[in-house]
């Protein structure tokens, strides 16, 4: 029986060696992690994230053939193939501060794999590294070695959350990087196998190892550069009169365009995009490239215009203050269908509003009071380390935000409502209901254009929708910077 480690139980180790399990009835697989806690909430009933369908797979294998431990040393000694899935955060200190990528996570992990093997070993990457990367673990790997032979593979992952199950069980490609030795080519062919138990033969690509490494950081920056580039039509439509909307969709309508990842909203979040940019900016200025460099660095800038835009809009649209005014959040999650807030721009726009001494009450349905508070108290790329190495106690915000589990009830006596998720919900509330409890005029704030301003209007709201006409009460207000 094949047997699989994985290191880090995380959004990425978890589900995907749940689908491997799932799969591969023959082959053996265990999730481990340094963090106890995690470890027991993967042994629970009560999942340590929130992924559509995880539930289900998890419930099928466990303790059939998927296992999840804290028993790190016994189960990389067992394993064949060894999968690493830890953490690779923005530095936040020293060469490369605000950057290139912080490894200390994985060299750690690679360090361990070299004293506690035995056996040979297949070592995958399936963090998100910079290019190379595979070259420093390797020498690490060899020069601990013992005689023992280590391969190492790169197969980045690009499971999106939401979808993360839909699109493990269906991927548009499984990449596989490995060196073109003979025992290079052995080690992609394991793993190709293990793969091929569902996933067609021709959507596995295997390449050598720098272009999968470098091509997983390409993927994610092309993705953010459309998010950006139809957030920057969107500041020139709501300029011009033109609806973002329909721009995007009969831009999206060319076949060589593609409708997908065309929708505008209050900026891209989440884990990787800007960690991945910022990574992929840094390996070009350190390659001579400072052009390249430059051109993706602009994608981020976008997007932080694009949150500072909407910050902007909303205090000067309230008669240029927010000062001492309840502001409802409706959505903190960085996109819908998670509970994962690691970068979401409502942390930006939250941390925006507080800096003019709004008070805020938020409602998300999969995100709790403590990890807003944390979330708002936390300080630039901390929250991309293991959540029990993060700093535990936050400060100073507290008393100006206050976490509902209902979104009447934080829109009640509000003067204005931002909503900074496409939850599904969202667009199903009672806003007539919603409106006869605020504040008057009633402004409403839609980062993700998902309420239809014109019915809103009716009811009585001001209304702002990204990148759609003006509302006239908006077109009168002072011009923004
Ligand atoms: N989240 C995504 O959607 C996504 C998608 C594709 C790729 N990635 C990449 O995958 C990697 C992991 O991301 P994630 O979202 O799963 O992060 P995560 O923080 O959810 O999980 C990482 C886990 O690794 C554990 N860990 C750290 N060092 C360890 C060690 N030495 N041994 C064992 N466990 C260790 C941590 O405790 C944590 O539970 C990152 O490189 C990320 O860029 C993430
Ligand atoms: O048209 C769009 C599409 C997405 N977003 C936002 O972009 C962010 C990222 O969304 P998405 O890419 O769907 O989620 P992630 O889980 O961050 O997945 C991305 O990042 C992963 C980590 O590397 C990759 O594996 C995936 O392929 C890649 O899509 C979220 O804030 C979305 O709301 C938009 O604003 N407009």
């Amino acid at each position: 029986m094949v047997k699989i480690c994985c290191l880090g139980a995380g959004y990425v180790g978890g589900p995907t060696m749940a689908v491997i399990a799932l799969k591969c009835p023959s082959v053996e697989v265990v999730v481990v992690d340094i963090s106890v806690a995690r470890i027991a909430a993967w042994n629970s009933d009560q999942l340590p994230i929130y992924e559509p369908g995880l539930d289900d797979v998890v419930k099928q294998c466990r303790g059939r053939n998927l296992f999840f431990s804290t028993e790190i040393e016994k189960h990389i000694g067992q394993a064949d193939i060894v999968f690493v899935s830890v953490n690779t955060p923005t530095k936040t200190r020293g060469l490369g501060a605000g950057k290139a990528a912080d490894l200390t996570y994985w060299e750690s992990a690679a360090r361990m794999i070299a004293d506690i093997a035995k056996s040979d070993k297949v070592v995958v990457e399936k963090s998100t590294v910079p290019v190379k990367t595979a070259e420093a673990i390797e020498k690490i790997l060899i020069h601990n070695s013992k005689g023992i032979n280590f391969q190492i593979l790169s197969n980045p992952e690009f499971l999106a959350e939401g979808t993360a199950i839909q699109d493990l069980f269906n991927p548009d490609r499984v990449l596989i990087g490995g060196r073109e030795t003979p025992e290079g080519k052995k080690a992609v062919q394991a793993l190709k196998q293990v793969y091929a138990n569902w996933v067609p033969e021709d959507r596995i690509i295997t390449t050598n190892l720098w272009s999968a490494e470098l091509s997983k950081l390409a993927a994610n920056a092309f993705l953010a550069q459309r998010i950006s580039s139809v957030n920057a039509i969107s500041a020139l439509c709501e300029a011009t009169g033109a609806d973002v909307a329909e721009v995007a969709y009969s831009v999206g309508k060319d076949t060589r365009i593609g409708p997908r990842f065309l929708s505008a909203s209050v900026g891209f979040g989440g884990s990787c995009f800007q960690k991945d940019i910022l990574s992929l900016v840094y390996i070009c200025e350190c390659n001579g490239l400072p052009e390249v460099a430059s051109y993706w660095k602009d994608v981020i800038k976008v997007n932080d215009y694009q949150k500072s835009r909407f910050v902007n809009r909303v205090v000067s649209s309230m008669f240029n203050t927010v000062s001492e005014k309840k502001i409802a959040v409706l959505g903190f999650a960085f996109k819908k269908d998670t509970g994962d807030t690691r970068e979401t721009p409502a942390i930006d726009v939250c941390k925006g509003l507080l800096g003019d001494k709004a008070k805020i009450s938020i409602y998300d349905p999969q995100v709790s009071e403590e990890q807003i508070q944390r979330d708002l108290a936390l300080k630039k790329f901390d929250w991309d380390h293991p959540v029990h190495l993060q700093p535990t106690s936050p400060t100073a915000v507290k008393q100006q935000v206050t976490v509902t589990w209902d979104a009447y009830e934080a829109t009640k006596g509000a003067h204005g409502v931002c909503i900074l998720t496409e939850w599904d919900e969202f667009s199903k509330l009672d806003y007539v209901k919603i409106y006869e409890n605020m504040q008057k005029p009633a402004f409403i704030f839609d980062g993700r254009n998902v309420i239809d301003p014109q019915k809103l209007r009716e009811i009585g709201f001001i209304v702002f929708s990204i990148g759609k006409p003006l509302d006239p009460w908006l077109k009168d207000m002072p011009a923004m910077v």
